[in-house]
């Protein structure tokens, strides 16, 4: 069994000089594992998959799709046709929102979502219940970001159509009880999105165990490439859905006033897809299945408390979720008195710390916890003990740098 820190070796980016990473929660590094699988795909396989008849097409398919049926194994899924590959989670979302909300969401209906979720889980049904002249339905969570069962229960009732929700909010850190929510949200006749874009990188994903009739999520924050994310349906639900885009790839008859479109998931799959990308995410997949989820919360939680061990130290630092690190995915929202987190971040940039400072596109939930911005520093399984010291010891200095007293 490898120590967790032997990983970090594959990760060129984390040993080639003296900078520390803590924005995770906006996309991970990394190793050459997947850099090699996505250079060996271009090196020996690289064609315009799906339709060629000729080897390297017909190669860079089988790669395309034997990457599929990673992810369908991955998370859960029934089969690899509930498996639609999208550029992330913002387009995942918005794939559900315009293809199976404008068609099911009617005049008085109501759609829920939570104020914690992310921008990309708000705007797309905003659109849709303003479009449909429905109702779009907040749920609030407490002071530590914990949506009761009293709360959800109160606000999803027969008129609710649609439940999208975070799995983990990428401010809050929390991990809201989705199990339950679609349990109850599916006693209710309503179908549910889950956001798992903060969740998939961290966490053992079971869709079915879940119950979760969608679920979104971005290769790039769990050591995949840019430009890769997938939207679990299911199939049930995916085959009655209208296309999202239309083009190439995703018709099967096209005559000069109408088309009939391809089978799952081909159907919203349009243009040339990214297969480079998709093999990225697979070999990321098996790159995290080797860590192990087990390694990587265990990881995460040690140094998450002694993040948090460390700022509880400084009176001026406010810290917003749980008390309890083992709450918190690695994520650590924080303000400093009278410092803005622009310049938290500015000022440790100055000592190669990197961390996250603004609204996080989660700005209701900025306005619920009545700050404009906050910092943020977020952390994987290849940080160390080390760079939490030196975090530490640099933020402890920000105030004495911007001019208070220390
Ligand atoms: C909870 C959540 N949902 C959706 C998204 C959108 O993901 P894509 O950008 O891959 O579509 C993010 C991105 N997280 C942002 C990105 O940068 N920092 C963050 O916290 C997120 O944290």
């Amino acid at each position: 069994m490898a120590n967790i820190g032997d990983y970090r070796k594959d990760f060129d980016i984390l040993n080639s000089g003296d900078y520390v990473y803590f924005d995770n929660a906006a996309t991970s590094q990394r190793p050459n594992q997947v850099l090699d699988a996505i250079s060996n795909f271009y090196r020996t396989a690289n064609a315009n998959p799906l339709r060629g008849l000729y080897d390297w097409s017909i190669a860079a398919t089988d790669m395309y799709e034997d990457s599929r049926r990673v992810v369908a194994d991955f998370i859960g899924a029934a089969t690899p046709e509930e498996i639609i590959f999208t550029r992330n989670t913002s387009e995942s979302l918005n794939l559900v929102a315009y293809s199976y909300g404008l068609d099911n969401v009617s005049e008085g209906d109501e759609v829920v979502i939570s104020v914690m979720e992310h921008h990309s889980n708000i705007l797309p049904w905003q659109m849709v219940c303003r479009k449909k002249n429905a109702k779009l339905v907040y749920l609030e969570p407490d002071e530590e970001g914990v949506i009761s069962k009293e709360e959800y229960e109160s606000k999803i009732t027969d008129r609710t159509k649609v439940v999208a929700i975070g799995h983990v909010s990428n401010v809050m850190g929390v991990t809201n009880p989705v199990k339950e929510i679609v349990a109850y949200a599916k006693s209710k006749g309503a179908i549910v999105v889950v956001d798992g874009a903060q969740s998939t990188p961290h966490m053992k994903i079971n869709v079915q165990d879940l119950g979760a009739d969608f679920f979104a999520f971005s290769g790039h924050k769990m050591l995949g490439p840019m430009g890769i994310g997938v939207l679990y349906g299911r199939k049930e639900l995916l085959e009655n859905m209208s296309p999202f885009l239309t083009g190439g790839e995703m018709i099967e008859y096209v005559t000069r006033t109408d088309a009939t479109y391809a089978e799952l998931p081909h159907k919203f799959e349009a243009g040339t897809v990214n297969a480079s990308g998709a093999v990225g995410l697979a070999e990321a997949i098996r790159y995290l299945q080797n860590v192990g989820f087990e390694a990587i919360e265990a990881q995460e939680q040690k140094l998450t408390a002694l993040l948090m061990e460390g700022m509880s130290k400084l009176p001026y630092i406010k810290i917003y979720g749980s008390k309890d690190p083992k709450k918190h995915c690695g994520i650590v929202t924080f303000t400093i008195d009278g410092v803005h987190p622009h310049d938290i971040s500015s000022v440790l940039n100055d000592d190669h710390v990197c961390i996250r400072a603004g609204h996080h596109c989660a700005q209701p939930l900025m306005q619920f916890i009545g700050e404009g911005s906050t910092a943020r520093a977020s952390l994987y399984f290849y940080n160390t003990e080390e760079e939490v010291k030196i975090f530490l010891e640099k933020l402890a200095k920000v105030r004495e740098v911007m001019g208070y007293g220390a």
